[in-house]
């Protein structure tokens, strides 16, 4: 048993602390500047604060707030050489962190899906300790990288699932449009994306492979992926993790020179 505290319980704090509460082996203690905030998870953590000083007991501390306030709340928090500090803040370097406080520092790049143990998460640092480790596996997978990487990783796996939200609501749209009641529209596509998604992490075959293991011969598929194939899907998905990857490093610049 591991005593966690989650700093920021927003979007992503709350997420995170209902994962964790999911396998209910740690002690999490929720801090937050706002009540409201803290009154919705209550029932999924040890306790509640608003204190940055009762936050700061933990082994392992978690800063969720947003990039901007990230060093400051940092700084206050006055951790020690024997703790971990995971940030989560979207371009907010090491170095920025590591002057800021005595603890280990991770930098970690989450996405939302920690609430329901699905999580992709990116993480970097120079002492990643089994316990940091065995706490975000409880929530998800996660891969090592590189921290020059994190910007990517923001956009691929932190952004990643509001591309995602948007290209299965697409799918959705479509299903409508052709006279499927909307909640089943949605119970299929949802359903197709993550089968997919899990066919893919288990299954040997490249995506490639997998295409053509739906493309029937003379079938259906192979004319919606001909309309794919002569379409700017691909760029386009691909400028949009562009253009989230450069905002993460223009973060980067802006915290560097607050
Ligand atoms: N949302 C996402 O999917 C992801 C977010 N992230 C990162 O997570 C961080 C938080 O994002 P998100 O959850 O979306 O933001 P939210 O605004 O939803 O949550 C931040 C929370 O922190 C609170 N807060 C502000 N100041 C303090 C403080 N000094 N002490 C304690 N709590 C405080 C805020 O309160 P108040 O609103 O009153 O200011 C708010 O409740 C960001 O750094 C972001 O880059 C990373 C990956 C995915
Ligand atoms: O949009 C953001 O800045 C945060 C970081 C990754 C996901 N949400």
């Amino acid at each position: 048993m591991v005593h966690v505290s989650v700093i920021g319980c927003g979007n992503m704090g709350s997420a995170l602390i209902r994962g964790l509460a999911r396998t209910g082996t740690h002690t999490v203690t929720a801090c937050d500047v706002d009540p409201q905030a803290l009154d919705s998870v209550t029932e999924f953590c040890s306790n509640t604060t608003t204190d940055l000083e009762t936050a700061a007991e933990a082994e392992i501390v978690f800063v969720v707030v947003k990039p901007d306030i990230t060093g400051t709340v940092v700084e206050d928090l006055d951790l020690s050489a024997e703790q971990t500090l995971v940030s989560i803040a979207a371009g907010v370097s090491t170095d920025v962190l590591e002057a800021r406080t005595d603890a280990a520092v991770v930098r970690l790049m989450p996405n939302l899906a920690a609430e329901s143990g699905t999580m992709a998460g990116a993480i970097s640092g120079t002492e990643i300790g089994e316990d940091v480790t065995s706490v975000l596996e409880d929530v998800g997978i996660v891969v090592e990288i590189h921290e020059e990487q994190m910007d990517v990783a923001t956009a691929v796996n932190g952004s990643g699932p509001a591309f995602v939200f948007y290209l299965l609501n697409a799918v959705k749209q479509a299903g409508i449009s052709s006279g499927l009641d909307p909640e089943k529209a949605e119970i299929l596509a949802a359903q197709t994306f993550k089968g997919a998604a899990e066919t893919v992490l288990r299954d040997e075959r490249t995506t490639d492979e997998l295409i053509d293991a739906v493309c029937s011969p003379k079938g259906t598929t192979i004319e919606g992926m001909n309309v794919l194939r002569n379409s700017s899907v691909e760029e386009t998905v691909a400028e949009a993790v562009a253009a989230a990857e450069e905002r993460s490093s223009e973060l980067a610049a802006e915290v560097a020179n607050e």
